[in-house]
């Protein structure tokens, strides 16, 4: 198998999204996460293709779930390595139960791994404007605010050393099949993409192909842009108020002046209250314990909250809310 010459606007839309959002910058080792699927042999070649021009250093990551359902996908993935002549890592699963959560877990935790042990700062997905867009819907149904509407984002950090860059964001799932079709890459197709227990498959086979055909011919572009406003939108709001945060907060203590707080929006208060409980419980509290908290604000003088995970409560002392063990 050879990386054909032929130049798409999809190598020029990628090329021009590196050059915009320069996240994956010249010379970088790159570990690319293969999974044998549509979206990810479509990365992988068009990073290849791209590399004289970014002298990129390539890899890939596969990891096995070593279900059932796919067995032999591992092999394939090592196959393409091997033709194309890239480094190849690989994590195994032992026990891994059959949910798509434990199954997203266990992933992240081996690609981290992998790089990790190799050395790469970067993690790069095939993450596509429809996984964008079926996100949107899942974390929709299930009651997420702005963060969770903004679905995937282009970057996203792992470990303080280590980044998730997803750079087909703009580019959709028909147009990485088309892709592949072009130039015949050998794509595995997932048994457990076609499993209809698992939510986002119902939503990619059931949902998106109603609204499609009954409301809007472009609704995965449509949501797509949606996640991309909110994903801006998002980011100042976070950055607004950590530096709210930074005036509210006793440094080192976990008290928040809560009259500063008072001349803020809802929504910032509600922002400050999540990031101080984070930061000072370590915990990513529910909307429930953000609200318990953020009604504290205005509260009278001794009012408490129930206890958190921990034993901790939020208490009115005077000016401030304190975090009290
Ligand atoms: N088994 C795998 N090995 C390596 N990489 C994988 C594997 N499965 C998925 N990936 C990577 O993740 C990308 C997204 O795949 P998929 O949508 O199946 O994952 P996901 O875990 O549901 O994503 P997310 O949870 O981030 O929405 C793929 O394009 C590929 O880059």
């Amino acid at each position: 198998m050879k990386h054909g010459r032929d130049w798409t606007h999809l190598h020029t839309r990628l090329h021009q999204t590196c050059r915009q959002r320069q996240f994956l910058k010249k010379q970088q080792r790159l570990l690319i996460a293969v999974s044998g699927g549509q979206d990810s042999l479509c990365l992988l070649k068009l990073l290849l293709d791209l590399q004289p021009k970014w002298e990129w250093q390539l890899a890939i990551a596969h990891c096995d779930h070593n279900w059932s359902m796919d067995v032999g996908i591992a092999d394939h993935v090592r196959h393409i390595a091997q033709n194309w002549d890239v480094p190849f890592y690989l994590k195994t699963a032992h026990h891994l139960k059959e949910s798509e959560a434990s199954a997203r877990q266990w992933r992240y935790q081996a690609l981290i791994e992998i790089a990790q042990e190799r050395n790469f700062p970067i993690i790069v997905t095939g993450h596509t404007l429809s996984d964008r867009a079926e996100t949107l819907l899942y974390n929709l149904i299930r009651g997420s605010g702005a963060d969770g509407l903004q679905a995937l984002t282009w970057q996203r950090p792992l470990t303080p050393n280590l980044q998730l860059i997803r750079p087909l964001l703009n580019i959709s799932r028909p147009e990485t099949l088309e892709f592949c079709q072009q130039f015949h890459l050998p794509i595995w197709e997932d048994a457990a993409n076609q499993n209809l227990k698992y939510a986002r498959n119902r939503i990619r086979t059931q949902v998106l192909p109603y609204l499609k055909t009954h409301f809007n011919p472009q609704v995965e572009a449509a949501l797509a842009r949606t996640a991309e406003i909110l994903g801006s939108e998002v980011e100042y709001l976070e950055e607004s108020a950590r530096t709210l945060l930074a005036q509210a907060q006793i440094p080192n203590e976990p008290s928040l002046n809560r009259i500063l707080l008072r001349r803020a929006a809802l929504a910032l208060q509600r922002r400050v209250v999540r990031q101080f409980i984070q930061q000072t419980l370590s915990i990513a509290p529910s909307f429930e314990q953000i609200e318990a908290v953020t009604h504290l604000i205005n509260a009278p003088n001794g009012s408490r909250t129930s206890t958190f995970p921990g034993g901790a409560v939020a208490e009115v002392r005077g000016d401030y809310i304190c975090l009290i063990h």
